[in-house]
């Protein structure tokens, strides 16, 4: 097999949306009976001018959140991999393949989401893929907040305009959700699709090793753990980082590889380190920011965990808080 790499802009082109031309929009066929058609609109915003969060959607007033008030000098960081999905199930090489979760894997969503029900979550980040964004949201059905998590359409001015939400109430009851293709998982190239155990078995244990764990050796043209950590962790310190700084709690539902950059990056992992982690599906694992450093927090078992609460005092109290609200609807 060919194993020449694509460059980054190239692979970038072909997994992202290329920069969104709202004017494509209005060409592009739109499968709907002509009397549906929109009229004419003129957009001069294209996706990229579009800020990530919707400033109105967090409130009609506040400015994006880390240019308001710093909520608190600390925040908690939720790192979790997608549940299961049908080609894990199948031991097929995924990458930014499509491909929804099995029913285990919608259950290890919703026991995610158990674990972390007392923990603050301001804003989700998930990618473009839907394993990631099915785990975000079951995960959010089993929070104690009850916030409603509602995924943001930036992708053009019409689809931001067509979501905006006209309460300022209901927005204070919800979370916004940002999927980003940043955030998908490693374009895996000429392996997707492809069994591992027979790409083993054809081409060594130890060369399909080194294309799924190595830093920089990509897989037949797709993407090295490097060229994804180039686009996932930009992100991150971009849109996620300053989130955080201002004092929001942010959750991050995304993939193997575009999670093992980031936790590279947060724990300062060498590219000898970094081959020996891996994540598994729909486990949380807890950061919390504080004073621009992330301390590493491990995996929370359950919702009434100690440990975790013993973390910060701030976790603790929003838990007393939740608890007081459940008690009081209890009375
Ligand atoms: O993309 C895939 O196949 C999986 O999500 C991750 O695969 P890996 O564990 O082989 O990197």
């Amino acid at each position: 097999m060919a194993t020449t790499t694509m460059s980054h802009q190239a692979i970038g082109s072909i997994v992202s949306h290329r920069p969104f031309k709202a004017s494509q929009f209005l060409k592009e066929p739109l499968n709907v009976p002509m009397k549906f058609r929109p009229k004419r609109f003129k957009i001069e915003a294209t996706a990229s001018q579009i800020s990530v969060i919707d400033n109105t959607f967090l409130s009609p007033t506040k400015s994006r959140p880390q240019e308001s008030k710093k909520k608190s000098n600390e925040a908690a960081l939720i790192l979790i991999r997608h549940g299961e999905s049908l080609w894990n199930e199948k031991n097929l090489f995924t990458g930014c393949v499509d491909v929804p979760l099995t029913h285990k894997g919608v259950g290890e969503a919703i026991e995610a989401g158990k674990k972390i029900s007392n923990i603050p979550v301001d804003l989700i980040f998930t990618s473009s893929l839907i394993r990631a964004q099915m785990t975000a949201m079951l995960a959010m059905t089993q929070h104690r907040r009850k916030k409603v998590p509602i995924i943001l359409h930036n992708e053009s001015v019409k689809a931001k305009t067509w979501s905006h939400v006209f309460s300022e109430e209901t927005r204070k009851q919800s979370i916004p959700v940002i999927a980003a293709w940043q955030l998908n998982e490693r374009m895996y190239g000429e392996l997707q699709g492809l069994n591992k155990k027979e790409t083993a078995e054809r081409y060594g244990t130890q060369q399909v090793h080194e294309w799924r764990r190595s830093y920089e050796i990509p897989p037949p043209k797709g993407e090295s753990l490097e060229m994804c950590a180039e686009r996932a962790v930009a992100y991150f310190e971009d849109n996620i980082k300053p989130e955080l700084a201002s004092g929001n709690n942010v959750m991050i539902a995304a993939h193997g590889n575009s999670l093992r950059s980031i936790i590279m990056y947060l724990d300062d992992l060498t590219s000898q380190e970094v081959t020996t982690l891996d994540l598994s599906t729909g486990v949380p694992l807890l950061y919390i920011f504080k004073e621009g450093k992330f301390m590493k927090r491990g995996s929370p078992v359950g919702p009434t965990e100690a440990g975790v609460y013993a973390y910060t005092k701030r976790l603790a109290q929003y838990r007393e808080k939740l608890d007081a609200a459940s008690q009081a609807t209890l009375d």
